[in-house]
């Protein structure tokens, strides 16, 4: 025999006391875990990326369903991130305005229990958390698309930060039209510049006439629709939603998977996780043969590449400094021995951060 309604719902009655009993039992125990921080240490790191990581992936390799792994993680992610701000309130400064795509970031990472702070421009992120007016800071670093956000590269040359996580996101880019719109009138659309370029073939083949008009940031296009009536703007769900306007086409970024990856930057070391990345600056002399004897120590360690970026060094015309991420955390041995030997050649090397691999 089957369950009656009243039946089931008694049930779940009872498990959603037991998971609210369990839940703040969690919660307790993380406020716990606060004190022992506070007494070992007199400057503590209430924030553990690796150990954040390590719960997220021990919940996504043990799931059973029928709640999908990564469903699953996300409902933990926000667990988490309340049982942390029980221990310390976070602020997270993020390239803004309200409703881009790195806030998008900034709240798959920390989840919603943290302050997130827009801010205009990619070095006032890095400066608002150097100068600890924000706990953490989240910036855009590449698209698979488009490729690297130099001016995140560029800033890091400057700046004692560490990177401390890594998000990825799958972008997905809607055409939108404001409270004001006449559709059958439009002559312009507004979007960021790398945003254009994204749905560079969907507005050749749909939009052909229509001007295309750079602005700042997508929301930015969002928010330009409220008082205009012959122009429609491209930006995600958040910006959308925030500036409430309708969508006319969804997905019309180019390649499907289309995806962007952003950084976490912060002030603190972060030791391994057991799947970690390290990303570095590496500049030696100007000589023939110099990336290629750069590239050698990974390759006779066996340590996995994931990738290479040049950038003028700004010290001297045609030098270059080289951003490399790797697999593996600076303190494995085998990473340790490429870094050595590095060295060893004559280069200088900064480490931006080892980091756990992005979970979710
Ligand atoms: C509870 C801790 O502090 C924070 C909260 C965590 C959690 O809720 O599981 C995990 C890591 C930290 O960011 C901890 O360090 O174990």
């Amino acid at each position: 025999m089957t369950d009656s309604l009243d039946s089931l719902r008694d049930q779940i009655d009872a498990l959603d006391q037991q998971l609210q009993t369990l839940l703040n039992r969690r919660a307790e125990l993380a406020h716990a875990v606060a004190d022992v921080k506070r007494r070992e240490d007199s400057n503590p790191v209430f924030y553990r990326p690796e150990r954040e990581a390590q719960v997220l992936q021990r919940i996504k390799e043990r799931n059973q369903g029928p709640i999908d792994g990564e469903a699953m993680a996300r409902l933990f992610r926000e667990v988490m991130s309340i049982c942390l701000a029980l221990e310390q309130p976070m602020r997270v400064a993020f390239l803004g305005p309200e409703g881009t795509f790195t806030q998008q970031a900034a709240i798959k990472h920390f989840g919603h229990a943290v302050e997130s702070v827009p801010l205009g421009a990619i070095d006032e992120v890095f400066r608002e958390v150097e100068a600890g007016a924000a706990h953490y800071g989240v910036v855009p670093v590449e698209n698979s698309t488009e490729g690297m956000v130099s001016h995140t590269l560029d800033t890091f040359m400057s700046s004692s930060l560490k990177i401390c996580g890594e998000v990825e996101l799958r972008i997905h880019h809607h055409l939108l039209a404001g409270p004001h719109t006449r559709r059958d009138k439009v002559t312009r659309v507004y979007s960021h510049q790398q945003t254009l370029a994204q749905c560079r073939q969907w507005l050749d083949a749909h939009l052909p006439t229509v001007e295309r008009i750079p602005v700042s940031s997508n929301a930015e296009a969002a928010r330009r629709l409220r008082d205009e009536w012959n122009a429609l703007a491209i930006a995600g769900d958040m910006a959308a939603e925030l500036y409430g306007l309708e969508r006319v086409q969804s997905n019309i970024e180019d390649r499907p998977d289309n995806t962007t990856r952003f950084l976490v930057i912060g002030r603190q070391d972060t030791p391994p996780s057991g799947r970690d990345k390290t990303s570095m600056l590496v500049t030696g002399k100007n000589r023939p043969g110099l990336l290629s004897d750069m590239l050698l120590p990974f390759r006779e360690q066996g340590v996995n590449l994931t990738r290479l970026e040049s950038r003028p060094s700004r010290t001297a015309n045609w030098s270059y400094v080289f951003f490399i991420d790797c697999e593996g955390h600076k303190e494995d041995p085998l990473l340790k021995s490429v870094l050595e030997k590095l060295e060893g050649d004559g280069n200088t090397i900064r480490i931006l951060g080892s980091y756990p691999k992005a979970v979710l």
